[in-house]
């Protein structure tokens, strides 16, 4: 299958080829493409190099499937440009998520979805970082129990930002000056800050994660609160999730649920210290939830600890497990409307 994977030289870009070649997923002619700093550049790819191509002649190559991950404006030109020579672009950014005419699809909440993709709608969207790993883990409770509102407070990792932000976390702990991409120190700091203040006082990334999670969930009934916070740390997202339910549950059958549950391992033994943590879902596929607890400050109400690496399950691995069932399923060839 020939794969095209756009911002191939980043930090999701990279993390992408490497789920490619870890999921065995069967490419057959790999092209990746980045800025036009970056063409002719050599990338190694499953022990072979490749040359980095420009968008146009990735565009001319017509790949099956295309991944973005360059950037919200990138996938606004360029996203149509593909899926109107008929190749499939499976988008990390946030640029058509919430349009109504595009799916937005975590394979294990919504796969469903895939088999109605149209002429009119082969650009899928690739949800937020956040808003992932925290749907993975609410809906099968949601199946069960019914949620009524969530209110979520993040710890979101520094690789959410870029190259940039890690390189800003790294010489700031050397004690050097180099290029800020946040508004303030991030070392030995917390910010209150993900992406741009919006005029309701939210951010867009608290905004993100209440909006997907109602479309990915298909319920506009769920009510969200979030708060999100930028730590300095790598290696995941963080999040204290509270959610009350309709109805009442029982903390054994929940754990047994989420341990049930496909992509979701529970790490929960507090007598050992076992929690997740950001350092042990670094390059892992899963999300890891735990600290389950009954709030017993209102009825029907749990708390929960939730962490996944957000370069894998918030963007790579969700991607390229869109696109696996994609073939699994035979969809690839989209009806004509
Ligand atoms: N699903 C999610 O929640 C997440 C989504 N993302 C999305 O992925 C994007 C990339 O994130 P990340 O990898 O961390 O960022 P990086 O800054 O690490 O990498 C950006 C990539 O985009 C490429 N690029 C930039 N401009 C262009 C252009 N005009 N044409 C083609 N390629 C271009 C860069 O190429 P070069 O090296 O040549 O500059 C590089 O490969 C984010 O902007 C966001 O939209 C990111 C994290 C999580
Ligand atoms: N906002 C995420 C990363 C990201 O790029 O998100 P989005 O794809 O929703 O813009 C973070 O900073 O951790």
């Amino acid at each position: 299958m020939k794969i095209a994977v756009v911002g191939a030289t980043g930090l999701v870009g990279t993390q992408m080829l490497q789920v490619l070649k870890n999921r065995k997923f069967p490419v057959t002619e790999l092209i990746p493409v980045a800025s036009e700093r970056s063409v002719g550049n050599k990338i190694e790819f499953d022990g072979k190099s490749y040359r980095v191509h420009s968008m146009q002649e990735a565009i001319d190559a017509v790949p099956d499937i295309a991944i973005f991950s360059a950037g919200g404006s990138v996938s606004l030109e360029f996203a149509p440009k593909f899926a109107e020579k008929g190749t499939i672009v499976i988008d990390n950014s946030s640029a058509w998520r919430m349009n109504p005419n595009y799916k937005l699809v975590v394979p294990e909440v919504n796969a469903h979805e895939l088999h109605n993709l149209n002429e009119n709608d082969k650009i899928i969207a690739n949800p937020n970082c956040s808003t992932i790993q925290m749907v993975v883990a609410l809906n099968p409770l949601h199946q069960k129990y019914k949620i009524k509102r969530v209110v979520v407070s993040t710890y979101q990792s520094v690789t959410g930002t870029g190259k940039a932000a890690v390189d800003q976390l790294m010489s700031e702990r050397k004690g050097e000056t180099g290029n800020k991409v946040y508004p303030h120190p991030i070392d030995l700091n917390v910010l209150p800050h993900i992406d741009v203040f919006l005029e309701n006082g939210y951010t867009k990334e608290e905004m993100k994660m209440i909006l997907e999670t109602k479309k990915i969930m298909c319920d506009d009934s769920i009510q969200l609160t979030a708060t999100a916070v930028r730590i300095p740390t790598m290696g995941g997202h963080s999040e204290a999730v509270n959610v009350e339910f309709e109805n009442d549950f029982d903390l054994k059958e929940v754990r047994e649920i989420l341990s049930n549950s496909e992509g979701i391992i529970v790490q929960d033994n507090v007598s050992k210290f076992e929690y997740p943590m950001p350092i042990h879902s670094e390059g892992k596929d899963e999300v890891f939830v735990g600290r389950l607890r009954r709030d017993d400050s209102q009825k029907n109400t749990l708390n929960m600890w939730i962490v996944a690496d957000n370069l894998r399950k918030g963007a790579a691995t969700n991607a390229v497990q869109i696109a696996e069932y994609l073939v699994k399923e035979n969809l690839l060839k989209t009806k004509t409307v």
